[in-house]
């Protein structure tokens, strides 16, 4: 029963309007369209087939009803706060169904005919394609790290036009939405929408969902950041912009009206390994938990060694992209001598201002350089046929050809060069031959949505070209003696780099993992000396079904286990408890 609707509630439900929200009637009389008729309709059947059909639980079922119902200007989802809008929040950890919820959602607005009014959005390409969406950026029209926000004009026809139909957002991985992206959103669609400034989100409805046990924002705040904290200077200075910027995100977020928690782990059967995640959640592993994990270090009975099947495949989770591209140069070496290939690495092809480098040491300090301070563009890559791969730039979405999509490399297309054959690092042996011209790479992807009708061609085998990127980089510690730095001591070069846009994945960041499940895995608990974020603990532990499918590098502390959570972390999962709790006497017979 549990997983059943009410029947009462049902009949509730069947008679609904659409497009019955007052305040957006002046937009679309703005636009001089014709008012949409006011229709009733008994929309419950298509509801209910829908969920069926998605096999929702009783919470996923519950969301979902609400949001469908506010969606078909049901009473009960109109009673709120903010002119009857739902700014809604759906937490769950990872394998609580948040993406299959999404999916459920997704068809009943295409059933329904209503596609055009919602969109799906997320902070990374591989979120947004696990849901069928755009990144918020691209969204926005804006390049990552262009450093040219797109401006806001009012009666920019464009912009009204692109938002003119949206009604409702759902956003996902919602720990990766930092304040002052989220402030850009609401700054646009209150300019596209024409609306009070002072209603959030310029009156679109928005559903949040995801967790907040995740990494943070690279270079932004995340949104539970405790207002008091976004300004870091004395209260007598005046707050920048983006400080501004910051705290009008954060009130949106205090302005959440309705809260879903989702519980029910649809991912992971191991229940005692379950139990271990949620303790660790809270920062209240026990020492049984502790002898547990220890069970799967490596040296341990239980573990095999990582050099047999199936650890000798598995990704290795580490905390550093330095150690990330050292132990992948040894293990793409390593894996070329057993197979009797000759060790090969593909060059970049880096210039200043036009010009190639050319200077021995410049060349080597750009090339050794790890792909994490060169826009995602690798300087060396050594490459085997079979070495597992990630990508690193968004290539095309549509096609889900984006950064952090796996692939297998299979093989290099290159011209042949007369360049030297000098060693460029003392990372690869001295056998190792250089690729200075290379065209494209094949990587087979499976998750890749190429089609190709050629029997002679394989759909999954993508052809990868190179990428072009800018990035900076400090060169003040290789500058002759008595050459001059600028005024602050530092020489700052801009390179351009032209490269293949993948890395091998033998080896990633437990950063990188997050959102991933991973069939087996090899991680690392002994944190950098610095770390005190629980996240860096519960995101390689989390990635996994059982604890089976896991083993752990080497001996780690006890107290590894019982970091707590964030004082802010923690204000805001309060917070929306009781959000959770008035939403449960809002919907009382849904959460029946
Ligand atoms: N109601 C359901 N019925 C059947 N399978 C489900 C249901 N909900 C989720 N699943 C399955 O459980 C797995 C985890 O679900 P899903 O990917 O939606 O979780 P998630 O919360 O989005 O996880 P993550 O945050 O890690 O991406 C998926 O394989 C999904 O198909």
């Amino acid at each position: 029963m549990d997983d059943t609707l009410d029947l009462n509630a049902a009949k509730d439900a069947v008679i609904t309007m659409v497009n019955s929200n007052t305040y957006k009637k002046n937009i679309f009389e703005n636009y001089g369209s014709i008012l949409p008729v006011v229709s009733i309709t008994t929309n419950f059947p298509i509801q209910k087939s829908i969920a069926d059909e998605f096999t929702l639980n009783r919470k996923q079922r519950t969301a979902f009803m609400i949001i469908t119902s506010h969606l078909d200007g049901d009473s009960r989802c109109r009673t709120g706060d903010n002119s009857d809008q739902l700014i809604m929040c759906i937490p769950g950890c990872g394998g609580t169904g948040k993406s299959q919820l999404i999916r459920a959602l997704t068809k009943y607005f295409l059933v329904t005919k209503r596609t055009q009014m919602m969109r799906k959005l997320a902070p990374t390409g591989i979120a947004a394609a696990e849901i069928g969406g755009m990144t918020i950026h691209s969204f926005l029209g804006e390049q990552r790290n262009s450093g040219k926000p797109r401006t806001i004009k009012a009666g920019d026809l464009k912009l009204e036009k692109e938002w003119r139909l949206i009604e409702y957002l759902l956003i996902d991985e919602m720990s990766m939405v930092g304040l002052t992206l989220l402030a850009k959103l609401n700054r646009i669609i209150s300019a596209a929408k024409h609306v009070d400034p002072q209603i959030p989100f310029g009156g679109v409805n928005v559903i949040f969902f995801g967790a907040y046990l995740q990494y943070r924002p690279v270079y932004d705040a995340p949104m539970h950041t405790d207002s008091t904290l976004l300004s870091k200077k004395k209260s007598t200075k005046l707050p920048t912009e983006k400080e501004i910027q910051q705290r009008v995100a954060r009130s949106l977020i205090l302005q959440i009206n309705c809260v879903l928690k989702l519980t029910q782990q649809m991912r992971t059967e191991d229940i005692r390994y379950l139990q271990l995640l949620e303790r660790l959640r809270h920062g209240q592993c026990n020492y049984d938990d502790y002898e547990l994990l220890m069970t799967r270090v490596v040296g341990q009975p239980s573990v095999g060694s990582l050099r047999d099947s199936p650890w000798n495949k598995a990704p290795i989770l580490v905390f550093r992209n330095e150690v990330r591209t050292q132990l992948n140069c040894k293990a793409a070496i390593h894996n070329a001598t057993q197979s009797g290939c000759t060790p090969t690495v593909c060059v970049a092809q880096d210039t200043c201002k036009g010009k190639p480098i050319e200077d021995p040491t410049l060349m080597k300090k750009l090339l050794e350089l790890s792909d994490s301070k060169t826009e995602r563009l690798p300087g060396l890559l050594p490459f085997v046929p079979g070495m597992p791969v990630i990508l690193t730039q968004n290539i095309a979405i549509e096609l889900s050809l984006i950064n952090g999509i796996n692939g297998i490399f299979r093989q290099l297309v290159y011209q042949p060069d007369s360049m030297s054959t000098d060693v460029l690092s003392q990372a690869f042996p001295n056998n190792t031959q250089y690729v200075h011209r290379p065209l494209y790479a094949l990587i087979e992807i499976a998750r890749s949505k190429i089609k190709c009708n050629l029997e002679e061609v394989q759909p999954k085998l993508v052809p990868i070209p190179l990428m072009e990127q800018t990035f900076r980089v400090d060169v003040t510690d290789i500058l002759p003696k008595g050459k001059k730095s600028t005024s602050n001591g530092k020489a700052i070069l801009s390179i351009k780099r032209r490269a293949l846009p993948f890395v091998p994945a033998y080896c990633i960041t437990t950063h990188k993992s997050q959102g991933q499940t991973l069939n087996k895995v090899v991680i690392d608990l002994k944190l950098l000396n610095e770390t005190d974020d629980i996240v860096a603990v519960y995101v390689p532990l989390s990635r996994v079904k059982r604890l089976t499918d896991l083993i752990i590098l080497r001996q780690f502390d006890y107290k590894v286990l019982v970091i707590k959570p964030s004082k802010s972390q923690i204000a805001e999962i309060e917070r929306l408890d009781k959000l959770y709790l008035d939403t449960q006497t809002r919907f009382p017979d849904w959460f029946q």
